[in-house]
């Protein structure tokens, strides 16, 4: 694949709105990233992207763009708003070959169907879809998947919901969702004044990898448990789970109590109980 060392005298992020006047949409989810420094580090987290694919949602005026096309990636970024594509455009003139632009609402689309190979995924989420998103993703149904690790941005709580190890207020489905066959970590915090106009949150951009899928062990059955039980969160489980047939003799079989509640199961703990029914 073609590689790019080339690292092309580019305007300064705030011209770029300026000139093609970028106000931030509030309701696009747009909070642009302007340190260049900054957006090399998150671009870094992957790893070595020279030659690599990577998907991006919500480039918006670039600045994530830039980073990952300097570090040598091959870049499919998807936005909704047609304002930005006149930059984006020119961000592709000056690094040729290197970035294609899809017109749409990541939501619609599966980039699997538009990357052929695997990927990594790095975007600055819109706040408004993010999760939907990283949930499709995580859900994927072909195991390992296509993408070979995320790095994306979170307002800081749905990052600590993401990698929490249990026992804590955070701890629930989405950190079960999100550990049960992946690992995953916040690479970076990232303080709210870095972001132009600046959200009324924190954020952090959270790295994950996929890991072996635990044999027996069904997404579905997993869904179904923790449904139940983070749904009563307060409650013990030999209430929580009643509703779940064969729930408590998989307890049992896993050698948990059934008077502890959800958030003290750990990951691995509640794999087992999956196992079982
Ligand atoms: C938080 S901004 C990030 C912009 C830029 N990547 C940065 O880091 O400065 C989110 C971007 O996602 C775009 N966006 C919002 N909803 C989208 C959707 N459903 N599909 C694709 N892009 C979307 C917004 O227009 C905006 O450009």
């Amino acid at each position: 694949m073609a590689q790019s060392n080339l690292r092309p005298d580019l305007p300064p992020l705030r011209d770029v709105i300026k000139r093609h006047r970028l106000a931030a949409s509030k309701a696009l989810g747009q909070n642009f990233l302007l340190d260049e420094q900054l957006l090399d580090r998150i671009a870094a987290i992957p790893g070595d992207l020279n030659g690599a694919q990577v998907y991006e949602v919500g480039p918006g005026p670039g600045g994530l763009t830039r980073a990952l096309l300097r570090a040598g990636a091959h870049v499919t970024a998807v936005e909704r708003d047609q304002r930005c594509l006149p930059a984006l455009a020119e961000l592709a003139e000056a690094f040729p070959g290197q970035l294609r632009v899809i017109e749409g609402d990541a939501m619609q689309i599966d980039p699997a169907r538009e990357i052929s190979g695997p990927y990594h995924i790095a975007s600055n989420l819109p706040y408004n879809v993010g999760t939907a998103l990283a949930v499709g993703w995580l859900t994927s149904k072909n195991w390992p998947p296509s993408w070979l690790s995320m790095t994306l941005m979170f307002q800081r709580e749905v990052a600590n919901r993401i990698v929490s190890a249990g026992g804590d207020s955070a701890y629930g489905r989405l950190a079960i969702l999100a550990q049960w066959r992946c690992n995953a970590r916040i690479a970076m915090p990232v303080h709210r004044s870095a972001f132009t106009p600046p959200p009324k949150v924190m954020s952090a951009v959270v790295h994950i990898t996929p890991g072996e899928q635990p044999e027996g062990a069904e997404m579905a059955t997993l869904e179904k448990l923790t449904a139940a039980a983070f749904g009563q969160r307060r409650k013990m489980l030999r209430q929580s789970l009643k509703s779940v047939p064969g729930a408590m003799e998989a307890l049992t079989a896993a050698g948990i109590e059934g008077d502890r509640r959800a958030e003290t199961v750990s990951v691995a703990e509640w794999v087992e109980v999956a196992r079982g029914v």
